[in-house]
């Protein structure tokens, strides 16, 4: 079921200066900030050769990552996003084994224009994570 590392998300106050590091230190590939209100943030996308990092940063007053932001002033690792070929089949499993699915169970589109859900953290082993259909 589950397939390639999509990408890991980083959280932080403010994406534009993050993206420089990666940018200028490490010479990586990054995309200008896309802001995805649906979403509640602004993102920006780093492409590494095997996988992609999600910068991300509150768009909006109730932005899902800000409360995480307040636990953590200085940023860090927010979730993981895995590849899935049947984003329903992949939730039912999820759901299941005793994992919950966040927010009303729908698939909304994400930020690459798939489907995408969230999985609580507390039931992945601490680790926020999103599965994508692709
Ligand atoms: C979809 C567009 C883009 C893409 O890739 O396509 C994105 O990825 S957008 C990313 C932003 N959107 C989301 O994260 C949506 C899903 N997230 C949520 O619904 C919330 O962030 C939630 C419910 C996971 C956490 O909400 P909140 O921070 O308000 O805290 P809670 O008090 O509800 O947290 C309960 C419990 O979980 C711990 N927690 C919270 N966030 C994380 C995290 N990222 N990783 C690990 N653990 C997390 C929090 O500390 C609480 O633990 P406790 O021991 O009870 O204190
Ligand atoms: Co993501």
């Amino acid at each position: 079921m589950i397939g390639r590392l999509n990408h890991v998300a980083i959280a932080t106050a403010d994406v534009a200066a993050a993206s420089k590091v990666y940018a200028e230190a490490l010479g990586a590939e990054v995309s200008d900030p896309v802001d995805l209100p649906e979403h509640g943030v602004r993102v920006v996308f780093v492409t590494l050769p095997n996988t992609k990092v999600e910068l991300l940063e509150p768009l909006g007053p109730g932005s899902p990552i800000t409360a995480f932001l307040e636990r953590n002033p200085a940023g860090g690792l927010h979730h993981v996003c895995y590849e899935v070929g049947d984003i329903r089949a992949a939730a039912a499993q999820l759901v299941a084994s005793g994992a919950r699915v966040l927010g009303d169970g729908e698939p909304k589109i994400g930020a690459h224009g798939k489907p995408v859900l969230f999985i609580h953290p507390k039931d992945m082993g601490g680790v926020l994570t999103e599965i994508e259909e692709v």
